[in-house]
């Protein structure tokens, strides 16, 4: 009998329990019942690698399961998040790694249709690059087939780099934005969809009335709330940012989203040239991040992308609202916005997550956001020193944990499905990567015997790329 559960993994497994925990079961047992949901999680006494039948036998009596549903990670694998992450620590035989956990990724900010750009047009800074490279670009969206092949090529590259979860920005197009929430419901990827709002500030043949902005935001709401997702596309209401939406068009989506109970996303802070364009637009606020407080818009449920340059009475705001941030590494040094002091938006108990923020960021890999958001808190650090000469004490870089707590449960939080996944809690949703470190095929990943578990994660995330994600499941069913 297997008591309702179907798939029992058996490995080293190894999760984020909170920002300063992450959890490592060597011996690892992880149940999964026929909806997808963690059943049991527990720790099976023993070493690394010595998990003998007798005990898996008891286990099974245990727990109620039958011993045909057991997979046994193999030698060389561990499981790694996309959004939200498990990971599963490795176990070694024969000194090599044997085994390792699963793990989740959620990119809390990538646009969609910036895929088709990637790696191309990091020479200008933000407001000369949205003009150059992105709007004109954004604009072929109104194509629908064009929209198809890019979103779905876009789809299938996050997965496969592990992201099990997105907040996508598309465009203004409610068709290509329906297209591109119906290939995540197909592939089986969460996600968020937003279609892109913008009444201001844009070329004449990429813009909408506020009007039509309204009406097709809510038309585009309507369309992913009939798609059976079992709730996981979901869509999410999208200001461009400040200078880009009419007061008049704030004021409306906040309406929506109060009215739909839907999350927000925007930018925030991104760059000193854009902060001094939205100050101008809007004199009457007290600052930008007051702009979209000041319209409805800043919410316990608003994903805030960048925030890099917040002065303390806006992260009181953002604080006191209880909105998230997506911290956007790669994007801000690779169109030159500045670095986020991410230490100290932790410290003062704001939401974070982490995304790549394709094509301002020239990687969809949530493994490159992690070691940029590492890079990012070093620069923070060093430049920091010398303020403690002063009695101030430099800000600490983010360690192994930390970064993968922000790539899984941290950008969870952010999106408000910290209920649902994030991690290996009993009740939450499987939403796992199966990593492989087994050398070969011209991988960059090499473990020694002398590499512990710890060893072995850390270089999965400085020096893994896709060829080490070997399966991705998300709410349980396998996706890739
Ligand atoms: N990085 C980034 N910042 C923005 N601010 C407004 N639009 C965008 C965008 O597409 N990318
Ligand atoms: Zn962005």
């Amino acid at each position: 009998m297997t008591g309702g559960i179907e798939t029992v993994f058996v490995g080293c497994i190894v999760h984020s329990k909170s920002l300063t925990e992450l959890e490592v079961i060597e011996n690892g047992l992880l149940g999964l019942t026929a909806e997808g949901k963690v059943a049991f999680l527990q720790n099976l006494v023993g070493n690394r690698g010595d998990l003998c039948d007798e005990t898996l036998q008891n286990a099974s009596q245990t727990f109620g399961f039958d011993i045909s549903v057991v997979q046994k990670l193999t030698a060389t694998q561990f499981l790694l998040p996309g959004f939200v992450s498990h990971l599963w620590a490795s176990l070694l035989l024969d000194n090599v790694l044997t085994c390792a956990p699963p793990n989740e990724q959620i990119d809390t900010h990538i646009h969609a249709p910036q895929y088709v750009f990637t790696g191309t047009g990091c020479d200008l800074p933000l407001l000369q690059w949205l003009e150059k490279y992105t709007f004109p670009r954004e604009q072929a969206f109104s194509d629908p087939t064009y929209a198809q092949s890019a979103y779905q090529r876009a789809v299938t590259r996050t997965l496969r780099n592990g992201t099990t979860t997105a907040a996508y920005y598309a465009t203004i197009h409610s068709e290509a934005t329906k297209i591109l929430a119906t290939i995540c419901a197909e592939t089986g990827q969460r996600a968020f969809i937003g279609k892109v709002c913008m009444d201001r500030n844009s070329p004449s043949t990429y813009i909408e009335s506020t009007e039509d902005s309204l009406k097709t935001t809510n038309e585009v709401a309507d369309f992913i709330s009939q798609l059976s997702t079992k709730g996981r596309v979901k869509p999410i209401i999208t200001p461009r940012f400040a200078a880009s939406c009419t007061s008049e068009l704030m004021h409306g989506l906040a309406n929506i989203a109060k009215k739909r109970d839907l999350p927000i996303q925007t930018h925030l802070s991104e760059s000193h040239a854009e902060i001094e364009m939205v100050e101008k637009l809007h004199p009457e606020c007290s600052s930008y991040t007051a702009v979209y407080a000041d319209h409805g818009l800043l919410t316990n449920k608003t994903v805030l992308a960048h925030c890099v340059h917040l002065s303390p009475s806006e992260r009181k705001l953002v604080y006191d609202a209880n909105a998230g941030v997506a911290h956007c590494p790669n994007s801000n040094f690779s169109i030159l916005s500045g670095v986020c002091n991410v230490r100290r938006l932790l410290q003062e108990g704001i939401k974070v997550g982490l995304g790549t923020d394709v094509a301002g960021g020239y990687s969809a890999s949530m493994m490159d956001a992690m070691r940029q958001a590492v890079i990012a808190s070093k620069v923070t650090f060093m430049n920091s020193r010398d303020a403690s000469k002063d009695g101030r004490k430099p800000w600490q870089p983010l360690n192994l944990g930390e970064v993968l707590y922000l790539a899984t449960l941290g950008g969870a939080k952010v999106l408000g499905v910290d209920g649902v996944v994030g991690n290996f809690e009993v009740g939450k949703e499987f939403d796992a990567v199966l990593v492989d470190l087994k050398p070969g095929d011209g991988r960059c990943v090499d473990v020694f015997g002398h590499d512990g578990i710890m060893d072995s994660i850390e270089k999965f995330v400085y020096n893994g790329d896709d060829r080490n994600i070997a399966k991705v499941w998300v709410g349980g069913r396998q996706v890739l």
